[in-house]
């Protein structure tokens, strides 16, 4: 079972409660909500207090997508929030396996993300210990970009060493994803899909559907 999860990035604030219904009644479980701290990307978004918020109106699974140098110091500000499930970058981090576990001591799922450029070898020391690892397919900070295919030789990689280390684990892939190449990330090992963008822009039910079918076929 594949799951959609929509980024909030392009989510209309001004009505959060009526949007976040519009996606709870089209099936959606997940949503993605990306920070941005302005220094590991250059853009900023939003952090704890906005989630707080968010969390109000749905109880959908949160995931949370921490673009921010080390997000080790902002672990209980998140699960105070109502995060379900921290990513936080490999390249943010001065020690992942430190940043790893505080984030499952905070009785939170966690996750691993790699950007565009990096390799994901070293992967191999992690994967068993986390949740899911997110493999960027643009390069992190804004919404509205166009897909890297390198995400997908990204996501077969994963996928191989995932069958022999860590069967369960969650493969998430972000950035630039449509309904027209979606079948292309499935097809390459992905198992959780964040669409920003093609969710949000016109008709948002219709949206989702498209993805549903193509994520549950
Ligand atoms: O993390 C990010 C961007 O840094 C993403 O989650 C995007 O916000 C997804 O938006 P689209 O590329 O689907 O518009
Ligand atoms: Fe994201």
């Amino acid at each position: 079972m594949n799951i959609l999860s929509p980024s909030l990035l392009s989510i209309d604030f001004n009505h959060i409660e009526r949007n976040a219904k519009v996606l709870d009644e089209a099936g959606v479980k997940w949503f993605h909500l990306d920070v941005m701290d302005g220094t590991f990307v250059r853009n900023i978004s939003f952090g704890p207090p906005v989630i707080k918020c968010i969390r109000k109106v749905t109880d959908s699974f949160f995931d949370v997508h921490l673009m921010i140098n080390e997000p080790i110091r902002y672990i209980d500000a998140f699960a105070d929030a109502g995060a379900d499930m921290l990513t936080v970058h490999y390249e943010a981090c001065k020690d992942l396996q430190e940043t790893i576990d505080a984030v499952k001591a905070a009785g939170m799922k966690v996750g691993i993300a790699v950007n565009p450029e990096t390799p994901v070898h070293w992967l191999e020391y992690y994967i068993n210990q986390v949740d899911m690892v997110l493999i960027m397919s643009v390069n992190p900070g804004f919404g509205g970009q166009k897909f890297m295919p390198i995400a997908l030789t990204k996501l077969q990689e994963v996928k191989a060493l995932a069958e022999e280390r860590n069967p369960e684990l969650l493969i998430e892939v972000d950035g630039g994803i449509t309904v027209d190449n979606v079948q292309d990330v499935l097809d390459a090992g992905a198992n959780v899909v964040v669409a920003g963008s093609a969710v949000f822009k016109g008709d948002k039910k219709a949206n989702i559907a498209a993805f549903m079918e193509k994520l549950n076929a």
